[in-house]
């Protein structure tokens, strides 16, 4: 069979998931071919779903889904991971938005991208920046986070791959002027997207909040409109912590999407759903491998579908 871009895409989310799919179907899923749904495995469809990270509230209303299922003695595992994959499907479509810098007619498409160090926003922007000049795109990296050489020499290779303009100062210098200075001349040079890279040191949290604040005020001095996204970039292998970092960022940095990184290094990619809930910025990118490929536009039901194990 010739692998069309859609089942190649469909296969690398699968193979990033596949942790979090086998724990999904050593548990939940054989627990209901095995017996019927009675009380006792309803119950412990709910001890398994909260192990797999899915949250008490999405939890609850799966495992009322199933109740209300009443699946006979003979259910087979397709039949279980159907139901199970609608559910989660249904706890995340309203949560599904898209990322397009190019389909939206503004010029420069301004991107912010906040998050921790290591949560993989260097990784998400460089992706990104690669996937954009392949599409023809004139994009300019620039990188905020002046304090760390090492986080501005990263950034280096991943614009020098993508063939993508890169800003960048000396140590220390003011990142807000950097980047009005940045996105003046991606506005005089006819740039179509510039994509910017923050600092992530949580040790001193309203400093960090300040200086984020000061890029967007600065940025809002060129068009009120800027930045035009700001994706806060999640690492799903912190499981729950991850939650606490959606709430430092959402509530101060005007987060407009969310990206889900390195969903292929947990069996628990389920703490998707409590984040994305808890959220007001809907999910937008997700990161299942380190290639640029494995970057992935948020799909829900495919998302839902993988996560249980089923291949398509
Ligand atoms: N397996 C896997 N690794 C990823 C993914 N996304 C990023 N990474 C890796 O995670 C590590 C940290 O990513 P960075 O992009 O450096 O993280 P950062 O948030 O920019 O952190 P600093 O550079 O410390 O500010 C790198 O080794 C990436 O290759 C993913 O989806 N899957």
């Amino acid at each position: 069979m010739t692998d069309t871009p859609k089942t190649g895409w469909f296969k690398r989310l699968s193979a990033g998931l596949a942790r979090s799919s086998q724990q999904m179907t050593e548990t939940v899923v054989s627990t209901f071919v095995k017996e019927p749904l009675d009380e006792a495995a309803l119950e412990r469809l709910e001890e398994h779903l909260l192990e797999s990270d899915l949250g008490p509230a999405a939890t609850g209303r799966i495992v009322e889904r199933f109740r209300a299922l009443r699946f006979g003695k003979t259910s087979d595992a397709r039949e279980v991971k159907e139901a199970l994959a609608d559910a989660v499907a249904a706890e995340l479509l309203p949560r599904q938005a898209s990322f397009d810098p190019l389909g939206s007619g503004i010029k420069p498409f301004v991107v912010l991208f906040v998050g921790v160090n290591g949560s993989g926003k260097t990784t998400t922007l460089g992706k990104i920046a690669s996937d954009l000049t392949a599409r023809g795109a004139k994009v300019m990296v620039v990188a905020a986070d002046t304090f760390r050489a090492a986080a501005r020499e990263q950034l280096k290779v991943w614009a020098e791959r993508a063939g993508a303009d890169f800003e960048s100062r000396r140590d220390g210098a003011d990142p807000a002027g950097l980047a009005f200075d940045a996105f003046t001349r991606a506005r005089a040079e006819n740039f179509d997207v510039v994509l910017i890279d923050t600092a992530g040191r949580l040790q001193n949290k309203s400093a960090l909040m300040d200086e984020l604040l000061k890029i967007v005020r600065v940025l809002k001095k060129i068009d009120p409109e800027a930045p035009h996204e700001t994706l806060l970039v999640l690492d799903a292998t912190v499981g729950r912590n991850a939650l606490a970092q959606e709430q430092i960022f959402g509530r101060t940095a005007y987060v407009s999407g969310l990206v889900m990184t390195k969903l292929d290094g947990t069996a628990r990619g389920g703490v998707l759903v409590p984040v994305a809930q808890a959220s007001d910025a809907p999910i937008k990118l997700i990161g299942v491998g380190e290639g640029v490929e494995d970057l992935q536009p948020f799909d829900a039901r495919a998302f839902a579908r993988s996560l249980v194990g089923l291949e398509d």
